[in-house]
């Protein structure tokens, strides 16, 4: 998916939502485990219910990968069942030497199709690069993580000034262009918003946190957003499980389609 198309899809939808699919055997209703793939059938009804309020869908692979080949196996018939009008983000946070990046990037871009990857930057250029060379994908790259370990090295201030994160931010600029080029900024942080808008202006941010993390959505909105919205706001948790009775897709998509009334209000304000 290019960056106009999904930017159409944010017109459209008035909509910047990405749902998270972190789908735990542990917290899906009870009578969902009677089902051959418990897994799938959740993420099917959540992805039934919340369609029409949402542009993208995270499933976070180690939810799946947990559970060995069964896990795969929902993870692909997950990623298949979602409509092609939303953009999907395989959340597995890879990067390793380019030779095993590019076995990475074909086992999410080849076999399984996701339009993009969330990738970590530590290993540098060349653990990123192989990632970018698929046509048509996008990279997730982190940069200002939302949990409290995140200041441990994200932080860290450079001896050349400026702090390692906005040092991720500016160096791979040099690697890949905003068509193909995300980062990862948590709605926790949502006070840097302004400081990597000045970095990065024209680039998408995917921003997770809002909900259970407790990030404010209007803030993230305000600081955050560009020309082209800019940003992708997940929320997994908050939408999946606020219910765990059999209504739980009526009330996931209700939650969901709150979360896109409040967007629609922020792309009338800050667009
Ligand atoms: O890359 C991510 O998606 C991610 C980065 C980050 O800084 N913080 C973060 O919470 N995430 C993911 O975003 C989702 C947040 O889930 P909720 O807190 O339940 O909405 C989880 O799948 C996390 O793994």
């Amino acid at each position: 998916m290019t960056k106009q198309e999904l930017f159409n899809q944010i017109t459209q939808k008035s909509s910047y939502l990405c749902v998270g699919l972190d789908t735990d055997l542990n917290r899906i209703p009870k009578h969902l485990l009677k089902a051959e793939d418990p897994l799938f059938e959740f993420n099917k009804q959540i992805i039934d219910a919340t369609i029409d309020y949402a542009v993208a869908y995270k499933p976070n692979i180690a939810f799946y990968e947990a559970h060995g080949v069964k896990g795969w196996e929902s993870l692909q018939k997950t990623i298949e069942y979602i409509p092609k009008e939303a953009f999907t983000i395989a959340d597995a946070k890879r990067g390793d030497i380019g030779n095993t990046s590019n076995m990475y990037a074909r086992a999410f871009f080849d076999a399984m199709n996701f339009d993009s990857i969330t990738v970590a930057p530590y290993m540098g250029e060349d653990s990123v690069k192989p990632f970018l060379e698929f046509d048509n994908k996008w990279v997730i790259l982190l940069a200002l993580t939302s949990n409290a370990g995140g200041k441990d090295f994200q932080n860290l201030s450079l001896e050349k000034g400026g702090e390692l994160y906005e040092e991720v931010l500016s160096k791979s600029q040099e690697w890949g262009s905003d068509e193909e080029l995300m980062y990862v900024v948590g709605a926790t942080r949502a006070e840097a918003l302004q400081n990597i808008r000045k970095i990065v202006p024209d680039h998408f941010l995917l921003v997770p946190g809002v909900g259970a993390q407790g990030g404010s959505l209007e803030e993230v909105s305000k600081y955050g957003m560009n020309k082209h919205c800019g940003l992708l706001v997940n929320s997994s948790r908050g939408i999946i499980y606020a219910d765990d009775s059999v209504d739980f897709a009526k009330t996931a998509g209700v939650k969901a389609q709150e979360l896109q009334t409040e967007m629609e209000g922020f792309l009338a304000k800050f667009l």
